[in-house]
């Protein structure tokens, strides 16, 4: 692991609210981190911890303080939103959130094709496209198959968050973040979901951050697991060490730290 180069480096990245002003408030903490190529991590933390932050901060949608965050290497602590978008990509819980509402599902695919890329979203090419469309959207088996003409305003929640994942990773991002994707969606909707996305994940070998309040879910996925509380990581588990964690055992750190 030490011979392979990280993906991404936060370099004691403090995150501050309301900075300048009597609410000001730091919720990431000197945080360091590394993460590495291939690297499944699931986040866990109590509500409040700092989880979304974490994500704001590393997608640049927070700007933070003082410290580092570093990308293949480049330091990308002060670039906007939209150029890390071309490297990052995100699924947020709210099904609403990933997709543009009046364009059909075949139509926000091909845009998720041009992410980050400033030029040329015009919807040319549409039809020599929606072949290599049709199959992705076929392998997440949930009837969007059949919906590629349909808005997506009016698909059912699970079929817009397996949407808005498949747009998060049809051009291969550098860093997927996963913030809650399942949450919103009824147990065995989110369930497949998950199976999915862990399909693909490990299929493409991408590089992946997912919070999450599933404690069997942080178990079950990924091959490292992150405690973030108060602003902090607290715990870091991976392969072996990760493998052998137990429910019981997290229960009770978590008793500890809330
Ligand atoms: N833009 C903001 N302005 C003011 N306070 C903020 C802002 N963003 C986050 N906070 C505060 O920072 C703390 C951490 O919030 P954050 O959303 O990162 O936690 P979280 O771990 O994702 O929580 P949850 O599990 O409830 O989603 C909270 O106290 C929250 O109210």
């Amino acid at each position: 692991m030490t011979s392979t180069k990280p993906i991404l480096v936060l370099k004691n990245v403090t995150t501050i609210v309301n900075a300048h002003t009597p609410a000001a408030k730091a919720i990431l903490k000197q945080l360091n981190l590394k993460i590495y190529p291939g690297d499944f991590i699931t986040v866990l933390g109590p509500n409040g911890a700092g989880k979304s932050t974490f994500f704001n901060s590393i997608a640049g949608t927070l700007p933070v303080d003082s410290g580092q965050v570093l990308l293949q290497g480049k330091d990308i602590t002060r670039l906007s939103v939209e150029k890390r978008a071309k490297f990052i990509s995100r699924v947020f819980q709210d099904p609403k959130m990933g997709t543009a509402p009046r364009m059909t599902v075949a139509e926000n695919l091909l845009l998720a094709t041009k992410r980050g890329k400033a030029r040329g979203l015009k919807l040319r090419g549409l039809k020599a496209k929606l072949a290599t469309l049709q199959a992705q959207v076929s392998s997440m088996n949930n009837g969007l198959a059949e919906r590629m003409q349909t808005a997506t305003e009016s698909l059912s929640g699970g079929q817009r968050q397996a949407l808005s994942f498949l747009m998060a990773t049809i051009e291969r991002p550098d860093l997927l973040l996963l913030d809650e994707h399942t949450a919103a969606l009824d147990p065995k909707t989110s369930a497949q979901l998950m199976q999915q996305t862990n399909e693909r994940i490990l299929q493409e070998k991408l590089t992946c951050l997912m919070i999450t309040h599933h404690l069997d879910d942080a178990l079950r996925y990924g091959n490292r697991l992150l405690v973030l509380d108060a602003g902090k990581i607290v715990f870091d588990v991976r392969d072996e060490q990760k493998q052998q964690l137990t429910k019981q055992k997290l229960l009770e750190f978590f008793g500890n730290i809330e």
